[in-house]
């Protein structure tokens, strides 16, 4: 048996080399799930034709290494800013936002199997859990969805965008939860994602962003017509009990939300995809993770 040792806090360990582990990192560096495991397969075979018995991390890793650039380069180069930002100094935090309907909940659920991170959260059981703690005499504004939000707050008369007021109004309340959120994963040193329509640049603490490993997506999806069958699609799944009815009579003012969140994207740091296809959305938000955090912060 192969044993792979490595060091936590100091302390040397030793654990036996697994061709599950090794594959699903390999598939974090846009391998395939068949084609990684048939090369962790082989690559076990090549250690033990080596007569290699105990090897290092980072041995291992540079041993995958070669093997990858014999198999294909690019796949080699992810894996390798792949596994610098494993070692990076804290831990990975992914904000996913966009307008009700783009995809982001579906989005953060395939990166997180795709990068094997346990920790994904929803701005809508955030905004739940607040609604259970404040009431709706004390913050009307939660108790609504992002898109009627306007429907609950005194609008000043020369609001520029109602629809937009109220729904920067719940963002504000939810963001407080969502920076909670992101506090206590980078104490506990876990990665996490964080989807939702709440999730809008400019309104997470900069500092925060600025300091520690986190990346901002906004997905949106530019074909009104595409957005519309989003819901229809997410309705047709019995266990949704979401009315398709409501999204479909408020989508002028889902749009609208979108419109906002997309300014508010371009004018802070983060990632703008349109979110048509699930394996190029996925694809770039891995390139753009790499890209970004693929050295040490
Ligand atoms: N890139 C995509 N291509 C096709 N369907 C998608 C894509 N992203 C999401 N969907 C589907 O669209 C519907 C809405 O996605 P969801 O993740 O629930 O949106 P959100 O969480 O942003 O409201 C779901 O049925 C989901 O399967
Ligand atoms: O407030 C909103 O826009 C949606 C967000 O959820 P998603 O559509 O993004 O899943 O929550 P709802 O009030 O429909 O339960």
């Amino acid at each position: 048996m192969i044993m792979v040792k490595g060091k936590v806090d100091g302390k040397e360990y030793q654990e036996p080399f697994s061709k599950g582990i090794l594959a699903r990192s390999l598939t974090t560096a846009d391998m395939g799930s068949k084609k990684a495991y048939e090369a962790a397969t082989e690559i076990e075979l090549k250690l033990i034709e080596n007569n290699i018995n105990v090897i290092s991390i980072t041995e291992l890793s540079e041993f995958v290494a070669d093997y990858l650039r014999n198999e294909d380069p690019a796949i080699a180069e992810k894996y390798l800013k792949w596994r610098t930002l494993r070692k990076a100094n804290g831990p990975l935090i992914i904000l996913i936002g966009g307008a009700s309907g783009v995809g982001t909940s579906s989005m953060a659920f395939e990166l997180a199997n795709r990068l094997g991170l346990k920790n994904l959260i929803s701005t809508d059981m955030i905004r739940e859990v607040m609604r259970k703690i404040v009431s709706k005499d004390l913050s009307p504004v939660i108790h609504k969805s992002s898109f009627n939000a306007y429907e609950s707050i005194r609008i000043p008369k020369l609001a520029s965008n109602p629809v937009v007021e109220g729904f920067r109004n719940q963002v504000e309340v939810v963001s407080v939860g969502v920076e909670a959120i992101i506090e206590r994963s980078i104490k506990e040193g876990i990665s996490t994602i964080i989807e939702g329509v709440h999730i809008v640049p400019g309104f997470i603490n900069e500092e925060l962003i600025e300091k520690y490993n986190i990346v901002v997506f906004t997905l949106t999806i530019s074909d009104p017509e595409i957005h519309k069958s989003r819901f229809y699609s997410r309705c047709r799944q019995p266990w949704v009990k979401r009315s398709l009815q409501s999204y479909l009579d408020n989508f002028n003012s889902i749009r609208e939300t979108q419109d906002f969140i997309v300014n508010q994207a371009k004018l802070s740091d983060s990632y703008i995809i349109d979110n048509v296809d699930v394996t190029t959305t996925i694809d770039m938000m891995m390139n753009d993770i790499i890209d970004k955090y693929g050295g040490i912060k």
